[in-house]
């Protein structure tokens, strides 16, 4: 067996698996399957398929999600630099399928980074409704952000915050709610040898008390009739069945429901929680410290957890994972405001009153501060790792801020001036460089341009419900301005398709020409090959693509000159 397994992870297995130990001990004999989901932000899951670069296998439980090879190599193709997929371990795909998300939701991510699911919410909501993405760990939010921004997420919200901050904001605000849990990560010791030598028996009590803590707080910040999901990827019955069945008696508004797909996986095991109980009584269970003076779980909890499923490595062509539905029986309302209280109409002095942004007034001019350093302990990283050290140095300077001590700065209120300062700047560009409308009064969605800084968002969610948050991006960052002069940023480039800017190049898949330009290099390019909306010249912002799809910024110039805006931080190696 390649990898060494603890001692005592392996004696408890052999006692809850039975006559499946031997097959659950041989899987560890073969690779993890790799995976990639298709971004359907930026190209159909049938486009995709006709171009694919990499042979694909449909995974059974994600319509988006394809088995590679073990040969391909996903993260060094121009594909991936224009975010036409998530490179994504095939069971990690599973929660937000069970998620069922639907374009206009309102949704929380709230254990995000490095932001698989996030990317995966995303997509799912189609650019409608809201996502508000969390993370307690400052070093891991940063992966979040690239992440979002190379998918061309456009109305996500990224927090660094505590369950309980996040709650005291959005009281009965969510649709859904996905809780991808600190966890003990057992089901990853396959893919991740760190994680079977860092295991030890006691992190089940300390992830369980997490757990415990982060399910307290979730269920008040649903709407009626609202989804959350829990997954984990361990195997530990403590934080899988145990932690469910003890939410459910304390939230008898919720029942656990099979989740879609539910064919694919093993149902979760109501007997190991009643054994944990059973280990609790004994004074024998790794929970006894935590456990002490809690009311156990009643017997109609601890059975409703057979509605929750398990993902096992001998089962199924992926790592192991565990995941419940928690359906709130409430009737869900469609009919809501997005903005806290009668505040969307009534302040007029927050909002813009000039109203050179939208003739309806529906553009908002609003503010938010960014934050700083919270340590946690974190498990379960991402194949995008290396790239993300490199974004984190640039990310730290261009989004977070902390005082001396590195204590994160909070939203906090801005004078109005700075928001129309960037508002000011904003237009010209917009006017200049692109065809399209932030402030489109069709649209369902209200969006709210935030500045903080010099740096202007756009953003599904008003100022207010903001407040006093540690917020790293209020919504889709569109670039800087100063003395007038608007600069857009990267985020921007990556979420448009190529018709909403007034000068595009398109670069060849296999050529060298892409390949140089996502290694920064300046292109030599004529004139003829900038392709001009009629009002413009090819002088200026040129939206660069690969193959018809989005990858970056470059700025044509008169001596046929294309200079590479492509951020150093992400370049090809
Ligand atoms: C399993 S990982 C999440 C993986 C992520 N959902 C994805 O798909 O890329 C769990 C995350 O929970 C975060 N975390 C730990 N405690 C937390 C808390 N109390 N609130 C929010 N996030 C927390 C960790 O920093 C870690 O990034």
């Amino acid at each position: 067996m390649a990898v060494q397994l603890p001692p005592q992870f392996l004696q408890r297995m052999k006692q809850l698996l039975g006559k499946e130990y031997e097959a659950f001990l041989q899987s560890y004999e073969q690779s993890p399957r790799a995976g990639l989901r298709v971004n359907t932000l930026k190209i159909s899951n049938e486009q995709f398929r006709s171009k694919s670069p990499f042979e694909l296998r449909p995974i059974p439980w994600c319509e988006t999600g394809y088995y590679l090879n073990a040969e391909a190599r996903p993260g060094k193709h121009p594909y991936y630099y224009s975010g036409l997929y998530y490179i994504q371990e095939p069971s990690a795909m599973s929660p937000v399928e069970a998620l069922q998300v639907e374009p206009g939701d309102r949704v929380l991510d709230l254990c995000a980074a490095p932001g698989g699911k996030s990317t995966q919410i995303a997509a799912a909501l189609q650019g409608q409704g809201v996502l508000v993405t969390n993370d307690l760990s400052a070093d891991r939010i940063r992966a979040l952000g690239k992440n979002l921004e190379l998918s061309g997420v456009r109305n996500a919200i990224v927090l660094n915050e505590t369950p309980d901050r996040i709650a005291a904001r959005f009281e009965g605000f969510f649709d859904k709610i996905l809780v991808d849990a600190p966890c003990s990560g057992e089901g990853m010791f396959r893919k991740d040898e760190d994680a079977a030598r860092q295991w030890l028996h006691h992190s089940v009590e300390s992830c369980s008390i997490m757990q415990r803590d982060i399910l307290r707080t979730v269920a008040r910040m649903l709407a009626p009739g609202g989804r959350i999901v829990y997954s984990t990827c361990t195997f530990a019955p403590e934080e899988n069945e145990r932690s469910i069945a003890v939410f459910l008696d304390q939230h008898p508004e919720f029942r656990a429901t099979r989740p879609a797909g539910s064919e694919h996986f093993q149902p979760g095991q109501s007997t190991w929680a009643a054994r944990v109980e059973q280990e609790l009584a004994e004074g024998r269970s790794v929970l006894n410290a935590m456990a002490a003076g809690e009311q156990p779980p009643s017997a109609e909890a601890i059975a409703q957890t057979d509605h929750t499923v398990r993902l096992w490595p001998h089962h199924i062509e992926g790592e192991g994972h565990y995941l419940a539905v928690l359906d709130h029986t409430g009737v869900r309302n469609r009919d809501r405001s997005i903005a806290i209280g009668s505040t969307r109409a009534a302040d007029g002095s927050t909002y813009n009153k000039a109203s050179d942004v939208s003739s309806s007034g529906r553009m908002r001019r609003d503010k938010s501060a960014h934050a700083g350093k919270e340590p946690q302990r974190t498990h379960g990283g991402s194949t995008h790792d290396k790239h993300d050290r490199r974004w984190n140095d640039k990310a730290s300077k261009q989004y977070g801020k902390s005082d001396k001590k590195g204590q994160a700065t909070r939203h906090a209120a801005k004078p109005v001036h700075e928001r129309e300062d960037g508002i000011l700047a904003w237009e010209p560009f917009q006017q200049q460089e692109l065809n399209m409308q932030l402030n489109d009064e069709d649209s369902a969605d209200p969006r709210y341009m935030i500045v903080y800084g010099s740096n202007l968002y756009v953003s599904p969610l008003d100022e207010q419900r903001l407040h006093g948050l540690k917020v790293i991006r209020p919504g889709w960052y569109l670039g800087t301005f100063k003395n007038g002069r608007f600069t857009a940023s990267h985020a921007l480039a990556t979420a448009l398709v190529p018709a909403e800017a007034k000068r595009r190049l398109n670069l060849e898949l296999d050529s060298a020409e892409s390949v140089a330009y996502l290694k920064g290099q300046t292109l030599s390019v004529a004139e003829e090959r900038i392709e001009c909306d009629p009002d413009v010249t090819a002088k200026g912002y040129v939206l660069v693509c690969i193959d018809g799809y989005s990858v970056g910024w470059g700025k044509w110039q008169q001596d046929g000159n294309l200079k590479n805006e492509y951020p150093a931080g992400w370049r090809w190696m």
